[in-house]
């Protein structure tokens, strides 16, 4: 599924220094660039979940996070590539104007709660309109009960998760970055969403701060000069 991925820790410095670092601001092979956010209280399990997505291991001493982090990875997604470009954002409250500049743009977001914790659960709403207000309008979110291999001490059941996601338009799994369990599903079935949402003209790529960018393959595909084709010779589009 993979293809290629990175990790790396975005010290907090000024505004221009937040920005993705460049070498991984166009997708080299992919049909698309989306941008995702994962957001949520601190020690919900957010860097856990990035790296257990990006690594395919549980990190093992995760520190809270400062300001944020950022790691990118290669799926492949109903037959397109595509490079999602993470930003792993602090829990803390202290951090939360500069997370919050990371927001604009974000096509997608993973909505974090721990389920051994109602505290983190009852602050979703507020993650949430943050969210809505300052990332892209059409945000796509999926919301993660994290840590549901701590099921014996479990505070948020799924039935009342799962009601708050759909009176919200979220979709929703429970997850585990210390087992993997639904990890890399969380990230794929939030990329599927927007795909569709592309397909079926709901989100517009070339609309400014849509989160999405095309990538080198979509943008070949989008300069080939398929009306000086002589007739007959043009490809099936199926
Ligand atoms: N049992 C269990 N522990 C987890 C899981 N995910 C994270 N943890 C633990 O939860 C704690 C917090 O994890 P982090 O990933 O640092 O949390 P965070 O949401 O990134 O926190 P901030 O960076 O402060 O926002 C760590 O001690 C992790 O080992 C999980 O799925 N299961």
């Amino acid at each position: 599924m993979s293809e290629s991925y990175d990790l790396h820790t975005i010290p907090h410095k000024s505004e221009d220094q937040m920005k993705a670092p460049t070498n991984v601001q166009k997708a080299s092979v992919s049909d698309f660039l989306f941008k995702f956010l994962v957001i949520g209280n601190a020690g919900t399990g957010k860097s856990c979940l990035l790296h257990q997505f990006i690594e395919k291991r549980f990190k093992d001493e995760s520190n809270h996070t400062i300001g944020v982090e950022f790691g990118s990875k290669i799926i492949s997604v109903v037959n397109k590539t595509v490079k999602l470009q993470i930003w792993d954002t602090a829990g803390q409250e202290r951090f939360r104007s500069v997370t919050r500049s990371y927001y604009r743009g974000a096509a997608g977001a993973l909505l974090v709660y721990d389920i051994t914790s109602r505290e983190t659960y009852n602050a979703l709403t507020t993650w949430l309109s943050d969210a809505r207000m300052l990332a892209s309008q059409n945000i796509v979110i999926i919301l993660c009960g994290n840590k549901k291999d701590l099921d014996a001490d479990r505070e948020v059941t799924f039935l009342e998760a799962s009601r708050f996601a759909q009176e919200n338009e979220l979709m929703f799994l429970e997850t585990s970055a210390l087992t993997g369990e639904n990890v890399e599903e969380a990230f794929i079935q939030c990329a599927r969403k927007i795909l569709n949402k592309i397909e079926s003209g709901e989100l517009d790529p070339e609309r400014m701060g849509s989160g999405i960018q095309y990538g080198d393959a979509a943008l070949r595909q989008l300069r080939s000069p398929r009306r000086a084709q002589p007739q007959g010779t043009q490809e099936c589009g199926c």
